[in-house]
């Protein structure tokens, strides 16, 4: 099986190196197009052999498509493309908010897989939601699941709609991690830690958090119960976080991840 990665990008170099980590193919099945002279050079002395900067016949023989390159490239790229796909090919598209029935026209195949990852797939810890058009079939699902499985875990839908939602939630998901951590790790540092102090003090608590919520049925709400002693320095937090309503400010900033997610497809 030949497998093409368009774009070797954040996303398009996890799966290059999960692939062939993973054992799911050779360096001689895998093959990479790459806008950038350089990137492509780069992965060409890197032992990619089948690293292209330009699309060519060679796309005929390719099995599978994986596309990472950014939703506002997508027209530009199936333009150059179109004329070396055919019906035989199966497409896997990455891109933020781009549907399936958009992608069918601008190519000749209708075999199509949209999914949604998120960036730990880099430490094999990432999140992917999937769907698939019905010409897609059950051993084409198959492959293509154990190949996003070599990223971590995997959620299949039947319903498209709920993509732009996944998207919002463990697509853009990390980020929003990232940011509770750098103000608490800003915050730290306001009250006389050093920056690495700050570090080891956050990643520490959210690493053992999340590892405890996961490890128990518990639910979050009960986790916070179980921290806070009444009367004391959790309480005085979570009461403040309460009156500032920032719970409602989480939501109202998912719901705009949602929101442009829709809006590049449109
Ligand atoms: N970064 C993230 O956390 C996530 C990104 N995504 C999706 O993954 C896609 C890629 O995102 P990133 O990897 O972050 O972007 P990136 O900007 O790091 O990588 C995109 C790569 O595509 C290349 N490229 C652009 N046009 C091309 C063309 N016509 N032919 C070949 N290569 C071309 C660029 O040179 C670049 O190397 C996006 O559509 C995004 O919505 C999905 C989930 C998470
Ligand atoms: O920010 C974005 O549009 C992409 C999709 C999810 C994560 N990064």
């Amino acid at each position: 099986m030949n497998i093409l990665i368009v774009g070797a990008g954040n996303m398009g170099s996890i799966y290059i190196t999960s692939f062939l980590n993973n054992h799911l193919l050779t360096k001689e099945q895998l093959y990479i197009l790459e806008h950038s002279e350089q990137k492509t050079t780069d992965l060409q002395q890197a032992g990619y052999r089948n690293a292209y900067h330009q699309p060519g016949e060679w796309i005929k023989s390719m099995d599978l498509i994986f596309l990472a390159i950014k939703p506002q490239d997508a027209e530009e790229f199936f333009n150059t493309i179109r004329a070396y796909l055919t019906p035989a090919h199966l497409l896997i598209s990455i891109m933020a908010g781009i549907s399936i029935d958009k992608i069918k026209r601008w190519v000749p195949t209708t075999k199509i897989i949209r999914a949604m990852p998120n960036l730990p797939a880099q430490i094999g810890m990432g999140m992917t939601g999937f769907t698939a058009a019905a010409s897609v079939d059950k051993k084409e699902l198959f492959i293509v699941q154990n190949l996003i499985n070599t990223t971590g875990k995997s959620l299949y839908f039947e319903d498209e709609e709920k993509l732009n939602a996944v998207t919002a939630i463990s697509g853009s998901g990390p980020a929003y991690v990232f940011y509770f951590m750098q103000a608490m790790m800003d915050t730290a540092q306001q009250m006389g830690f050093s920056q690495s102090e700050a570090e080891l003090l956050v990643e520490q608590t959210f690493m053992g958090a999340v590892h405890l919520e996961n490890r128990s049925q518990a639910s979050c709400n009960e986790w916070i119960k179980r921290v806070s002693s009444k009367g004391g320095t959790t309480e005085a937090a979570i009461t403040r976080f309460g009156r500032l309503t920032l719970d409602k400010h989480i939501q109202e900033g998912l719901k705009q991840a949602l929101q442009r997610s829709i809006e590049l497809g449109k």
